[in-house]
């Protein structure tokens, strides 16, 4: 279950709409606290429940052979005493599903504080945070209070239940032994028989309270299910759609219904082109793309129209909370609420490879500024970048504003998002789970090719000036909490070298040079160039206009909501020869 859950968690991206558009709460507790209840618990209800099946049939002949209305009148009182407890316990399901989530609040919390310690150390923010935390504390402590009066009262109800019966057999059964109708040894075999009888019938009234965990238990997991079905359809509505409107699709089955429902307000079209490798065609095209925030509560910019081709690369630059990165989360697919088309040209990643490597040979300029930057373009050229057969090269490749560290080797840092499936094929821990099928995991993005042997990604290391981690890390195989020992520049760096690994036709930069410094910065952008690679980046900084050809600015509109846009192309005064000169 947990890995049928992950797949669909992670398919089509439905983690990130789960959690950009905040629709459930805590998942992560779900895929872990509530599968794991619901497995045990279904199989210790379906045992006592066979159990009880087994008893009864047993015991009701006995009991039903000494005295035949004892056993309609436990039949009456089972019956009564269950509609009871239901009454008195109808709120606990409520209660304990109202407790799954406050304690993963409270537990959430405590992650945030892990994660965020060195800032909340630098705000000497302990006391708020122990205010929030002990204040996410108090709710589920009060909601457990709560939950055990209503358990108090329905211990009561069955422990008064459970004994006010016990006088029956006596009193039905010693009249007859009195009578000289049964002997002595029957009255004994009476009370066994009437009290298995009695819990058998009783299975809802004994095991009431675990059985409205349970119940809060299935309506959170059925919640969580219900959410991944409707996006992972939502998902196959708009890759079949693939820009036809809405009313040429085939209405059949839930995909139909949900498709008619969800595209009551448009969305954007995104398509991805195929192309030969000899024809010339761009990389990236937007047409009329009228874009909003996820739930259509914000517009952001309308009609913008642009064609990137290869080697002209777009800077996006407005005022903050314009919607540059927006416009980035739309070309990824990410946001999808609005109108318009965008279409990304994709072809053959191998002849994509060749091209690059084709286009490898720099300018005059670059080749002065690498010489400048680090001075090992020599090997870099040599060795790397003119290595197609050693190079993954996916289409598009993403650098976000706040670098992401995984949790894994220096290795891992770099190879990441690329080859973990060759890892994953090799890796041999997965042994001792022999009923996890790789068909059903998350295809990993697709690379052809050989991954980077050592010696390359050493090269790379050096390239974006991180050679020095080998030697402060222990190597490639260190293992480390990176998001706390590197600094944001370097993680900023170890981003790019994600990314000259990959060397994507197209990379979408989200001010992934802001934290660092002016010459670093050149060397990023002229390795990037030597690359080969297209890059979008959004920025704010003046100096990123050297290495870009079209400039794509958002500024506020005046006396309506949203922001107007200019696009134009970059003069030949922001050549780094003229700076220079
Ligand atoms: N998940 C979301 N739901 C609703 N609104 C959002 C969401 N994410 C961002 N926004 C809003 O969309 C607008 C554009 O955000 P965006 O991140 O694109 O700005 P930006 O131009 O990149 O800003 P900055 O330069 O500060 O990074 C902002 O007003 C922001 O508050």
């Amino acid at each position: 279950m947990t890995t049928q859950y992950l797949d669909k968690y992670f398919e089509n991206r439905t983690f990130y709409n789960i959690q950009s558009q905040s629709m459930i709460d805590n998942p992560d507790q779900r895929i872990v606290d509530d599968l794991n209840n619901f497995s045990g618990s279904a199989l210790g209800f379906a045992l006592a429940l066979f159990n009880a099946t087994i008893n009864l049939i047993s015991f009701s002949g006995i009991l039903y052979g000494i005295y035949p209305p004892l056993f309609f009148v436990l039949l009456v009182y089972s019956i009564g005493g269950t509609a009871i407890s239901v009454l008195l316990g109808k709120n606990l399901v409520g209660l304990n599903f109202m407790q799954e989530k406050k304690e993963a609040d409270f537990r959430y919390g405590l992650v945030r504080v892990r994660e965020n310690a060195e800032s909340i150390a630098f705000y000497g923010g302990e006391a708020s945070e122990i205010q929030l935390l002990l204040q996410r504390f108090k709710q589920s402590f009060d909601n457990y209070t709560q939950l055990l009066i209503a358990s108090r009262n329905l211990d009561f109800f069955t422990s008064f239940y459970r004994y006010l019966i016990q006088l029956l057999p006596a009193a039905v059964v010693a009249p007859l032994y009195f009578a000289g109708k049964i002997e002595f040894g029957v009255i004994n075999q009476s009370f066994s028989a009437f009290n298995n009888v009695l819990s058998d019938f009783s299975i809802i009234v004994y095991q009431f309270q675990s059985l409205s965990a349970f119940s809060a238990v299935v309506d959170r997991l059925g919640e969580f299910t219900d959410i991944l079905d409707e996006q992972n359809a939502l998902s196959q509505v708009a890759f079949q759609n693939g820009g036809l409107p809405t009313d040429q699709l085939e209405p059949d089955g839930i995909v139909a219904s949900l498709t008619l429902a969800s595209t009551a307000k448009s969305r954007i079209s995104l398509v991805d082109v195929e192309v030969s490798s000899s024809a010339s065609h761009p990389l990236l095209a937007l047409e009329n793309v009228t874009l909003y925030t996820p739930q259509y509560s914000m517009s952001l910019f309308k009609e913008l129209s642009l064609v990137v081709n290869k080697g002209e690369n777009l800077l996006i630059m407005g005022a903050s909370g314009s919607g540059k990165t927006s416009l980035l989360r739309a070309i990824a697919g990410l946001w999808r609420s609005g109108s318009g088309a965008i279409k990304r040209y994709v072809k053959n990643s191998v002849e994509g490879g060749e091209e690059n490597n084709r286009e490898g040979g720099a300018s005059q300029i670059r080749n002065e500024e690498v010489v400048e930057s680090g001075g090992v373009q020599d090997k870099i050229n040599g060795a790397l970048l003119q290595d197609p057969e050693s190079m993954g090269s996916g289409e598009v490749f993403f650098l976000p504003q706040r670098p992401y560290m995984v949790l894994g080797t220096l290795r891992q840092q770099l190879l990441y998002p690329r080859w973990s499936e060759e890892e994953a094929s090799t890796d041999t821990s997965n042994g001792s789970l022999p009923f996890i099928s790789k068909q059903n995991h998350i295809k990993s993005k697709a690379v052809q090719g050989l991954p980077p042997n050592d010696d390359q990604l050493v090269q790379v290391l050096e390239r974006v000036r991180l050679g020095h981690l080998m030697d402060r890390c222990d190597g490639l195989d260190s293992n480390v909490e990176w998001a706390s020992v590197l600094s944001l520049g370097e993680q900023q760096r170890l981003a790019f070298a994600r990314l000259l690994l990959s060397r994507p036709q197209l990379a979408l930069m989200d001010e992934s040079t802001s934290a660092l410094d002016e010459s670093n910065e050149v060397s990023m952008y002229t390795a990037l160039q030597e690359s080969g690679v297209t890059f979008i980046s959004v920025g704010h900084r003046s100096s990123l206009r050297r290495f870009h050809k079209i400039i794509l600015q958002f500024e506020e509109a005046k006396g309506s909501s949203g922001t107007t846009w200019t696009l134009s192309r970059l003069t030949e005064a922001d050549s780094p020869a003229r700076r220079t000169g």
